[in-house]
């Protein structure tokens, strides 16, 4: 794994969004990995400015999303799907029929994480997945206790995770409990991982996922056994390494 230190959450938004803008660059086709949370944010925001500014084209890329709750319509605010389309989507000139977001409104719940799989498999897989990694070493909303061989399904969420992202909503009543998420083997079929992490609250989660041992305890784990791995993180983040 390459870890690349840096000093705070601008700095690494400008790496990890330099990094993505390049390979756009170098393949106008390529499959992108995004991630949602509080972390990616930055990135996304150098990517639309890159955009702007040095004309980076995403009208050839395509791109698969993570993960997407479940019971929240696509129209509201905190679903991945407003998510992806106010951060990123609608500032870029990438074609929304080539942005795939798990639908967590399917009537078919199994089905929709069937389908999904062969969406990724007919895109020819991700290219370049970017992650972000939960307190308790969730990658995606797979859970502690998630097998590593795992392919895109239905997940309901640890508590860590629900109190963890109930800042986003009014009050953790109203955060779902459940979500499809890509499966630990989807994300581990990615040609690259980016990984990235930010503050003082994840740094125990990154000295488990550099150093401790590979557990479905700890599904970040896995990315020891990955060979193209980058984790771009703070100081703070980086506090225990
Ligand atoms: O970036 P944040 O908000 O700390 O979230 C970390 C991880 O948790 C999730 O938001 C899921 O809870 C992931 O999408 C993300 O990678």
């Amino acid at each position: 794994m390459k870890i690349i230190k840096v000093a705070d959450s601008t700095e690494m938004s400008k790496t990890a969004g330099e990094m993505i803008a390049e390979k756009v660059r170098a393949n106008p086709e390529i499959v992108l990995g995004l991630a949602t949370g509080g972390t990616p944010v930055g990135t996304y925001q150098y990517l639309i400015e890159d955009h702007r500014k040095k004309g980076t084209s995403y009208s050839r890329v395509s791109s698969v999303n993570l993960d997407e709750y479940i019971g929240l319509p696509k129209t509201d605010p905190n679903s991945y799907y407003s998510f992806m389309k106010t951060n990123l989507f609608d500032h870029l000139d990438i074609n929304p029929e080539q942005t795939f977001i798990p639908d967590g409104s399917a009537a078919d719940l199994e089905e929709e994480c069937a389908n999904y799989e062969r969406k990724i498999a007919a895109l020819g897989g991700v290219d370049l997945q970017l992650l972000g990694i939960g307190r308790n070493g969730h990658i995606a909303f797979n859970e502690p206790g998630t097998p590593f061989e795992s392919r895109t399904h239905v997940i309901s969420l640890a508590e860590d995770t629900i109190k963890d992202n109930a800042r986003f909503f009014s009050s953790p009543e109203e955060v779902p409990t459940k979500a499809i998420t890509m499966g630990i083997a989807t994300i581990l079929e990615s040609k690259e991982i980016i990984l990235l992490a930010t503050g003082k609250s994840k740094a125990e989660a990154l000295y488990s996922l550099v150093k401790g041992e590979v557990t479905e305890d700890f599904p970040a784990s896995i990315l020891q056994r990955h060979g193209n791995v980058t984790i771009i993180a703070d100081e703070d983040a980086l506090s225990l390494i």
